[in-house]
């Protein structure tokens, strides 16, 4: 991990809205303009269902709608001080910096960052990985992100090890002091299980004060999760899905509270240049305004769906079904069960003809959009992982994944049951029965 020195003028300051850091980067250069971080506790904080359609601006023209910078450079004052808050987009951009301090307030974070997707979020985080340091992550989580970390073990020098993060003592038996990083997801994707993150982050920072705990909140959104509160140091969540919610734009967020840790994966964005463009931005702030009721409405549908699917025999991972075996763990962190479930048949067949069956469920990658989805993790998300690594992590290859929309919940089951029902497992009384 970088420990380059933070420049004086970055540390501890309390940057006001509107003012441009000029500032040396880790590596002693001069840094173009940029925005200052955010500063969410300056204002009165509202609910969170509030504080999602809730914006401040400083237009000109007080414009409701936040405009679209749509340009690369800005003009200066003058040629040797610069002077203006913004030069050029890779840098920082109006569009995305309100963007990013609309962020901050809704995760509870001191600082937002915003770039072109959720796998590009997780690559800026990791590039605080330096040759030898070890990462221990998850056995069930997303097919990019355990590709990344394949390549970072391959091509990069740093060692991961996949522990079943259920269990925060395995955490316990492989942390030391080279651990840098330690990559959670919860509910993990696509077997939906429960992650203590208090337990962890605990375990993690007595063993190695200086290790950073990041958790990837995509399935639950600051809506339902606040991971930073909960003992993480970076949570991060693919834009693409429940914080943008159509399906028209790939983005990835990055919260944190500590201002250094913030100015490191701002530096590594200007340099790399994958800051989130400003059209894409403005579409991301029109959609997180109404997380609330889509969310709201997609966990009423999954609850609807978990509960068919329970009723008829199916084995259903759900943190809203009380059979969930780690139900309570998961209310302990979360004020809700997301949208997004899994089932098995106990036949791949089975499982490939069900998915094809259904109509109004689109087959499709991923989750969080108002229309529903459904696919088969193994042969799809998640087919990165190779076969012998999914049969390593008892990844059941019948898994079929649903992820529920906002359309009416009796459509929804109807056409599940027609794909459902003449293939479900017997029940334990029809089976006695016949
Ligand atoms: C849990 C999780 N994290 C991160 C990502 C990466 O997000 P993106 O597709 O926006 O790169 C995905 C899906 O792609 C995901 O499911
Ligand atoms: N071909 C893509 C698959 C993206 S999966 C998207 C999403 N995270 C999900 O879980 O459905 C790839 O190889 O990354």
């Amino acid at each position: 991990m970088s420990d380059a020195p933070l420049p004086e003028s970055s540390k501890g300051k309390a940057n006001g809205v509107g003012k441009a850091l000029r500032t040396k980067d880790i590596d002693g250069h001069d840094l173009p303009p940029s925005p200052a971080p955010s500063t969410p506790q300056n204002g009165r904080k509202y609910a969170l269902m509030t504080e999602l359609v809730y914006t401040e601006g400083t237009d000109q023209y007080n414009a409701s709608s936040v405009p679209i910078y749509q340009s690369a450079t800005f003009k200066q004052t003058s040629a040797t001080g610069g002077g203006g808050e913004y030069d050029y987009t890779r840098s920082g951009n109006p569009t995305r910096t309100h963007l990013e301090r609309h962020l901050a307030k809704i995760m509870n974070a001191n600082r937002a960052l915003v770039v072109s997707s959720g796998m590009g979020a997780l690559d800026v985080i990791t590039r605080l990985l330096r040759p030898g340091d070890e990462v221990i992550t998850g056995d069930d989580l997303y097919g990019g992100t355990n590709r990344l970390l394949k390549y970072l073990a391959g091509h990069g020098g740093i060692v991961v090890h996949h522990v079943d993060t259920t269990d925060p003592d395995s955490v316990r038996t492989v942390v030391n002091n080279k651990t840098t990083m330690v990559l959670l997801e919860t509910p993990t994707n696509p077997l939906i299980k429960i992650v203590d993150i208090p337990a962890i982050a605990s375990i993690v920072h007595a063993a190695n004060p200086s290790a950073i705990v990041a958790v990837d909140n995509t399935m639950l959104s600051p809506l339902l999760q606040n991971p930073l509160d909960l003992g993480a140091d970076v949570v991060y969540e693919s834009g693409t899905k429940y914080l943008s919610g159509h399906h028209d734009l790939m983005a990835g967020v990055i919260a944190i509270n500590d201002p250094t840790l913030g100015e490191k994966l701002f530096f590594t964005i200007n340099a790399s240049g994958c800051g989130l463009s400003p059209f894409d931005s403005w579409l991301l702030l029109r959609g997180i305004k109404t997380l609330g009721v889509r969310m709201e409405k997609q966990q009423a549908n999954a609850m609807r769906i978990a509960t068919f699917l329970e009723s008829h025999g199916f084995k259903v991972r759900y943190p809203g079904l009380k059979s969930h075996p780690q139900y309570d763990l998961h209310w302990s962190m979360a004020r809700g069960a997301g949208a997004v479930l899994s089932f098995e048949t106990g036949d791949v067949n089975v499982s490939e003809r069900i998915v094809e069956s259904a109509r109004l469920w689109a087959i499709s990658v991923s989750f969080g959009c108002v229309n529903s989805l459904i696919s088969m993790p193994c042969r799809m998300s998640h087919a990165s992982i190779d076969a012998k690594t999914r049969a390593e992590r008892n990844m059941p290859e019948d898994i079929i994944r649903l992820c529920v929309g906002i359309e009416d919940p009796e459509d929804l089951v109807d056409d599940l049951s027609r794909a459902v029902c003449p293939l479900r497992p017997r029940t334990r009384h029809e089976r006695v029965d016949s």
